[in-house]
């Protein structure tokens, strides 16, 4: 197994359970962090859609036992950025070469997305073996996971996008899948209220789940 692969194991080892974070206000960074580690879950994605999103992932840092990736890397400075903000991981929604390639130059993991078996095959080519499936309900969701577990069985996966806690444990059931990621623990709506119980009790409920 390469490097990569290791080391995302390694990490997902902890949980199979990744939050995706947007975070709009850098006052939500840490008390954010710090509900979702408390709750079991201390493998953290933040996505680079708002303006303090690696300023976010430096105090998330921060918060003990959090491991805090970054998500939407979506080109070579992306990744770049990302690594120099301390970043433990990072995830990208689809691949280009050269991502990829940019990934290969970099200590820290990148973990692909992949919608199609020919997205897979070009990002194999450049050595990666771990992928997020995106958007996974809506690119044929489990059954598409089942299907890709044929040719490529040396390859998993972290289905995320239309994910919630009914439908994740169909995923976590197949043996090809090593995490789910979500937003489902975080609403919205909660974060701007700054309501950190609520998104402590989704949390927990969501540590509550295991792969099979
Ligand atoms: O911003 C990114 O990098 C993304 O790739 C998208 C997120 O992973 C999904 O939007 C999360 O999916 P939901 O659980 O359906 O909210």
């Amino acid at each position: 197994m390469g490097a990569r692969s290791a080391a995302l194991d390694a990490l997902f080892e902890r949980t199979c359970i990744v939050p995706v974070l947007v975070v709009e206000s850098l006052d939500d960074a840490e008390p954010l962090a710090r509900a979702l580690v408390d709750a079991g879950l201390p493998v953290l994605e933040v996505t680079l859609r708002t303006p303090v999103a690696l300023q976010a992932i430096e105090r998330m840092r921060r918060v003990p036992g959090a491991i805090v990736g970054a998500g939407t890397v979506l080109d070579a400075r992306d990744l770049d950025a990302v690594a120099r903000a301390g970043a433990a991981f990072a995830i990208s929604p689809g691949a280009t070469p050269a991502l990829l390639r940019a990934g290969n130059g970099h200590v820290m993991p990148l973990l692909p997305g992949i919608a199609t078996a020919s997205d897979l095959m070009v990002a194999r080519e450049l050595g990666y073996r771990r992928f997020k499936f995106f958007p996974a309900e809506s690119s044929g969701g489990v059954a598409a996971l089942r299907s890709l577990a044929g040719p490529f069985g040396d390859v998993r996966f972290c289905p995320t996008g239309g994910i919630d806690a009914a439908k994740a444990p169909a995923y976590l059931a197949l043996p090809n899948v090593f995490a789910v990621g979500g937003s489902w623990m975080v609403p919205a709506n909660s974060v701007r209220m700054r309501d950190w119980a609520a998104i402590h009790a989704l949390a927990r409920n969501a540590a509550a789940l295991r792969r099979a």
